[in-house]
């Protein structure tokens, strides 16, 4: 079937310019010039995505998307905007739109950001809440932390096992990444990689998701339904927040571990399942453990492979880096010119500790790209609790540990020349002889 796209714009022009376009790769369109239009053609006629530009002549398009939403929650939109107005469509997307796309229109990039939306849209309700989005469909892990360093070169080890992982770490930190690149990097890459967040079902429906029913197990169990062991056959299963799985669902995964067995609930026949499981969680395992909320045998059957993400605030020498990296990408993902951060913005988010660790960076990092309209990120473009924040001795130490681990990069680049090193690094002679002294860095003899 043809999948159809709602193009909802004022002008005629661009629809039909994208109309043509999408006829080239399959796709069917229709047209709506306002919010009422729209909301009609939905109401008779299958959608699988929608395109909305944020300014209808008169109409906002902001309102649209939320009338759509109400109706239709599951419709994907995608928003288009003028350069002027990306905070709106940052807007948008905090309301529920898929993601935005920026006039000029790059129409590759459009049909990829559908692709990516029609895709998500498909994913069944559970996985779609925790399925990777955009460029984040090909996760990067971006550190030279040595602890880091070291977890990445463990994950590719542990990724050509078949072996159960548990990764661990708080909020934010990269666990759903690491998980990605276990199945990527694994023989099992062809096959789905499924994702089941625990925390986020109460316990029967978790049940349901994870063994599936038969027919008639219940009232309402029209048909027998296969749960994400079954559906992720041959592939991965990434069981997210494991640590608040409730007990008696516990005792079923260790059954399914050791045994690779499942039983359907209100089924008889036991099935077999081949699956890799990815565990992760934020909470203290042992912890748990003494409090009776996890299952110790559980715990030693997952935690043979431990991956261990310490929070940003232990590894902050990656802030600079990972603030390039998101400028990067959010410059890439809006066709927009490539943006830096002053020197004070670095500071504050260096002697900040980010409770939510990079996905709290990230965010940050999107906020102040949106909506600042120079090239450079002032501290008054940060969100408040930045603007008001104090910087202190921490951001002095980093700063100095980057510095000293620059000037020994240039060393080692210029086989120890101070005349080279100097001109790598745009410093006069007399600066690096003094810098060199403030490291206690001596060259060999
Ligand atoms: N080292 C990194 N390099 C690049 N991006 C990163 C890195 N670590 C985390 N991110 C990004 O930060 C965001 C949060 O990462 P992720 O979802 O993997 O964290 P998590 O530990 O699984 O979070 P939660 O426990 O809340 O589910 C993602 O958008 C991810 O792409």
């Amino acid at each position: 079937m043809k999948r159809k796209i709602l193009i909802i714009d004022d002008h005629l022009k661009l629809y039909k310019s994208l109309a043509r376009n999408f006829k080239h790769l399959g796709y069917q369109t229709v047209h709506a010039q306002n919010g009422n239009e729209a909301l009609a053609l939905c109401a008779q006629d299958e959608i699988h995505a929608a395109l909305l530009d944020i300014m209808l002549g008169h109409e906002s398009g902001v309102d649209v998307l939320e009338q759509l939403l109400t109706r239709h929650p599951k419709l994907p939109v995608v928003m288009i905007t003028g350069y002027g107005s990306i905070d709106t469509a940052v807007q948008s997307i905090k309301r529920g739109a898929f993601d935005y796309v920026t006039k000029p229109l790059d129409f590759d990039k459009l049909v990829n950001i559908l692709e990516n939306a029609l895709n998500a849209a498909n994913l069944p309700e559970e996985t779609r809440r925790v399925a990777p989005r955009g460029k984040d469909l090909f996760p990067e892990i971006v550190t030279h932390n040595p602890a880091m360093l070291e977890l990445c070169q463990k994950t590719r080890k542990l990724a050509a096992t078949d072996l159960p992982v548990l990764i661990t770490g708080e909020n934010g930190t990269g666990k759903e990444i690491i998980a990605d690149l276990i199945h990527l990097h694994s023989p099992r890459r062809a096959h789905p990689l499924l994702k089941i967040n625990c925390a986020a079902f109460p316990e029967t429906l978790l049940d349901n998701e994870l063994f599936g029913h038969e027919k008639g197990s219940y009232t309402g169990a029209d048909s027998a339904f296969k749960g994400v062991f079954e559906r992720a056959d041959q592939g991965s299963l990434f069981l997210d927040e494991i640590g608040d799985m409730p007990l008696t669902i516990q005792a079923k995964i260790l059954r399914a571990l050791q045994n690779h067995e499942i039983r359907r609930i209100g089924g008889e026949r036991t099935i077999t399942v081949d699956v890799r499981f990815i565990a992760a969680t934020n909470k203290d395992l042992h912890e748990q453990i003494e409090h009776s909320a996890f299952r110790r045998d559980l715990f030693y059957r997952l935690n043979t492979a431990m991956l261990h993400l310490p929070p940003l605030r232990k590894r902050k020498e990656d802030i600079p880096l990972l603030v390039a990296h998101f400028l990067r990408e959010h410059a890439h993902a809006h066709a927009a010119p490539g943006k830096t951060v002053s020197a004070a913005v670095l500071e504050r988010f260096i002697d900040y500790d980010w409770p939510g660790n990079v996905r709290e960076l990230k965010n940050t990092v999107n906020y102040a790209a949106a909506l600042c309209s120079e090239e450079m990120i002032q501290v008054d473009d940060l969100p408040p609790n930045f603007i008001s924040f104090e910087t202190g001795e921490d951001a002095e130490n980093v700063r100095d540990e980057i510095e000293k681990n620059l000037i020994l990069k240039a060393l080692q680049k210029t086989n120890y020349n101070k005349k080279k090193t100097a001109e790598y690094l745009n410093m006069s002679r007399t600066t690096l002889y003094a810098k060199l002294q403030k490291y206690g860095l001596t060259l060999p003899k």
